[in-house]
């Protein structure tokens, strides 16, 4: 499994934990036109520099390699979200986009000084949104003023902002977040602390800022990153993750127009195991428990938000 200490030139994060190779084949069979609406590419870092302001850096992970993944776990497309180790260097994710052969749609980081011809780029490639970070161990905070910045000069292009933040921090960033007039997508629910309760109140004012907000979608991913007590997706384990179905389950019931799935790949950061990305899959039915629903989580509402001209 382990694909070497180096990454083209770079030398990997030491404790970095590689993508999973040869995952299993899905149990639970995708509805025709899945699309894994978060993963990411790494470089190759030969090709594709890591950008010197990067806090980890990772084993590569091509776009081949994603496009393999997606065929054999039985996804149609891609959103490909610019991973913070390229910085605001699209050109890994763009060229990714590129070879997608339209099959794949991207999410990129850009800095206020963006030009309108540098977006128009961006989106003839296939960018359809930009992805603002406040993880504090991914990346150095960037001031409001600039991602309002930005929010004025993607809104014309029909794009929206995928936000990416600590559930700790969200009291701290609910107004500015409410003040996005485009579509707003959150990663990850939100980074719930799955150990405290999900009818809590720091899991209530999550479902209270999508209530507020119809405009705000969410990702009900990384069941690998939230969950504290397992059991893991290996080892052909298909009830893994099970503290973190009751927050995945209930934000999909009461919303089940507003929320994507993806499967993260190549997974950064992770510190305790590496997952099946089959067994990954397997997961979806344990929160989005009926047939429409699941069609809605993995095939309307991604192609309503990424490819509304239709596939
Ligand atoms: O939690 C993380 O470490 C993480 C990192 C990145 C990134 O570096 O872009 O993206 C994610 O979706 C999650």
């Amino acid at each position: 499994m382990a694909h070497g200490d180096t990454t083209g030139p770079f030398e990997k994060t030491p404790g970095w934990l590689d993508w999973y190779d040869g995952p299993s084949k899905p149990q639970f069979q995708l509805p025709a036109g899945a699309v894994d609406a978060h993963c990411h590419v790494f470089g190759p870092g030969a090709e594709f520099p890591y950008a010197p302001q990067r806090k980890y850096t990772p084993c590569d992970a091509s776009a081949e390699q994603l496009f393999a993944l997606r065929d054999h776990l039985g996804f149609e497309r891609n959103v490909i979200v610019q991973a913070t180790c390229h910085g605001a260097d699209n050109s890994a994710m763009v060229d990714a986009l590129r070879r997608s052969e339209g099959r794949a749609r991207g999410v990129a980081t850009v800095r206020a000084d963006v030009t309108e011809d540098e977006l128009n780029e961006l989106h003839e490639s296939g960018v359809r949104g930009v992805r603002f970070n406040f993880v504090k161990r991914l990346v150095d905070a960037v001031p409001t003023e600039s991602l309002a910045t930005i929010v004025e000069k993607i809104a014309p292009l029909g794009w929206h902002v995928v936000i990416y933040f600590e559930a700790d921090d969200l009291p701290d960033l609910y107004e500015f977040f409410s003040s996005i007039p485009t579509d707003v997508v959150v990663d990850h629910m939100g980074r719930p602390d799955v150990t405290k309760s999900p009818d809590g109140p720091e899991f209530e004012l999550f479902l209270r800022f999508m209530r507020e907000n119809p405009n705000v979608w969410t990702k009900v991913t990384c069941p690998e990153r939230l969950s504290v007590a397992g059991p893991r997706a290996l080892d052909g384990e298909q009830h893994a993750y099970q503290d973190v179905v009751p927050f995945a389950k209930r934000v999909v019931e009461e919303f089940p127009d507003r929320v994507l799935w993806g499967t993260d790949w190549p997974h950064p950061n992770l510190k305790d195991h590496m997952p099946d990305d089959g067994l990954l899959v397997d997961f979806i039915p344990q929160i989005a428990t009926t047939p429409e629903l699941q069609e809605k989580l993995l095939v309307t509402n991604p192609g309503r938000l990424y490819w509304p001209e239709g596939a």
